[in-house]
């Protein structure tokens, strides 16, 4: 069956950061995987453009109009208007408002079916929450909130093709790691991470693989959350009394769970061995690992939502933006990754 390309929406995050130089070199690549539609304001993109000397021609898209198969030098727009100005490593608390409403017009894109994925260019949380959006943490938890999902899990994943090729890579050829808990104060971590929450992520972790990876059977290695996951309780007893049990309750159903495991030996190629996925704790005892073995190489998805979003494994690099050094490698993942879901969303519709 021959489906047409997915449409995606990528909003082109913070506008004194990379996000739109990134977004522009979309469409220029020679062999699109999906039609792109970016969200952000057309003046913005013009001006990066012709900063870096990209020949790309932008098509602001009118309501309703249907999004054009990609051409390429080519970047369809749906129009969002910056608050003021912006200039590349600059941020501005005028223009969090505008950051925002790129994320509304992609979720209500997706929502409403005229697009199939949304792919997110990084914003800065700092500058939205100076701007007073006061509870801000980050696209997954502004998702979660817009799509009123109880819960979802932030997951990146290497890309394996590109990955296995990696010089000196002697580990999975991917790896996918999930966090149970976000952007949260590490004094909250321990805290936030209760039997409820931490069964809630292992279902829709389990689901999601299965759903958007393929994995039949997935087999989840759990870290634990103290060193040496606890050293028997001397160092901790979060791995005795929340997370050991819950994996023993989902267990019975069927689930193949390794852990609680000590995170630093976890990580290491031999026992990564057959493993599906890892659920780190806490977003730096998992995301380092990620990025070190293949920062520009990854992307970030978030799990749960009953819309399709990934994103880059990289920030807004202000000290790079309006410069043309930045790698859109992660962004090309990102995209693959989000066109390769929504062909699986719709080969499950169809069937
Ligand atoms: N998906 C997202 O929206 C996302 C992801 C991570 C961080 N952030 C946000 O970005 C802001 C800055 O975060 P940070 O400074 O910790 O991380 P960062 O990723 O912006 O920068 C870290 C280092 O990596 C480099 N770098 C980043 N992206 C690169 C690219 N594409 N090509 C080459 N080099 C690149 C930067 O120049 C810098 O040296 C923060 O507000 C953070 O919360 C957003
Ligand atoms: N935790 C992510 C990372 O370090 O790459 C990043 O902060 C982005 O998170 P959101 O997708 O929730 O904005």
């Amino acid at each position: 069956m021959r489906l047409p390309a997915p449409v995606l929406a990528v909003t082109s995050g913070e506008p004194a950061g990379i996000g739109p130089e990134l977004t522009l070199q979309l469409a220029l690549e020679k062999a699109p995987s999906a039609r792109i539609v970016a969200v952000g304001d057309p003046a913005l993109l013009g001006e990066r453009a012709e900063r870096l000397g990209l020949d790309v021609e932008l098509h602001a898209l009118a309501p309703g109009e249907p999004v054009p198969a990609a051409r390429l030098g080519v970047l369809p727009v749906w129009p969002v208007a910056l608050r003021e100005p912006s200039r590349p490593g600059e941020l501005a608390v005028a223009n969090a408002g505008y950051v925002l409403e790129t994320l509304d017009v992609a979720i209500a894109a997706c929502r409403e079916r005229q697009a199939d994925a949304m792919v997110t260019a990084p914003l800065h949380k700092g500058v939205i929450l100076d701007a007073g959006h006061a509870g801000f943490r980050g696209h997954t938890e502004y998702l979660r909130d817009a799509c009123g999902a109880d819960e979802v899990v932030m997951m990146l994943a290497s890309d394996s093709a590109l990955h296995a090729g990696q010089p000196g890579w002697q580990g999975n050829a991917a790896l996918r790691v999930a966090l149970a808990t976000t952007h949260l104060p590490l004094r909250e971590v321990a805290d936030a991470i209760t039997a409820t929450s931490l069964e809630r992520i292992l279902r829709i972790l389990h689901a999601d693989l299965v759903r958007w990876f393929g994995v039949t059977a997935p087999r989840i290695a759990v870290c634990g959350l103290n060193p040496h996951a606890g050293e028997g309780g001397h160092l901790g007893r979060e791995e005795i009394e929340v997370i050991a049990p819950c994996l023993e309750r989902l267990r019975h159903e069927g689930f193949a769970l390794d852990g609680p495991l000590p995170a630093d030996t976890l990580f290491t190629p031999r026992h990564l061995v057959g493993v599906d996925a890892v659920l780190a704790m806490y977003h730096d005892q998992g995301l380092p690992v990620l990025k070190y073995a293949g920062f520009g190489r990854a992307a970030n998805v978030t799990l749960g939502l009953p819309i399709i979003r990934t994103s880059v494994d990289h920030g807004t690099a202000l000290d790079l933006a309006g410069r043309g050094l930045a790698d859109a490698g992660s962004l090309r993942v990102a995209v693959a990754l989000a066109a390769e879901m929504a062909r699986r969303g719709s080969i499950a519709a169809a069937s």
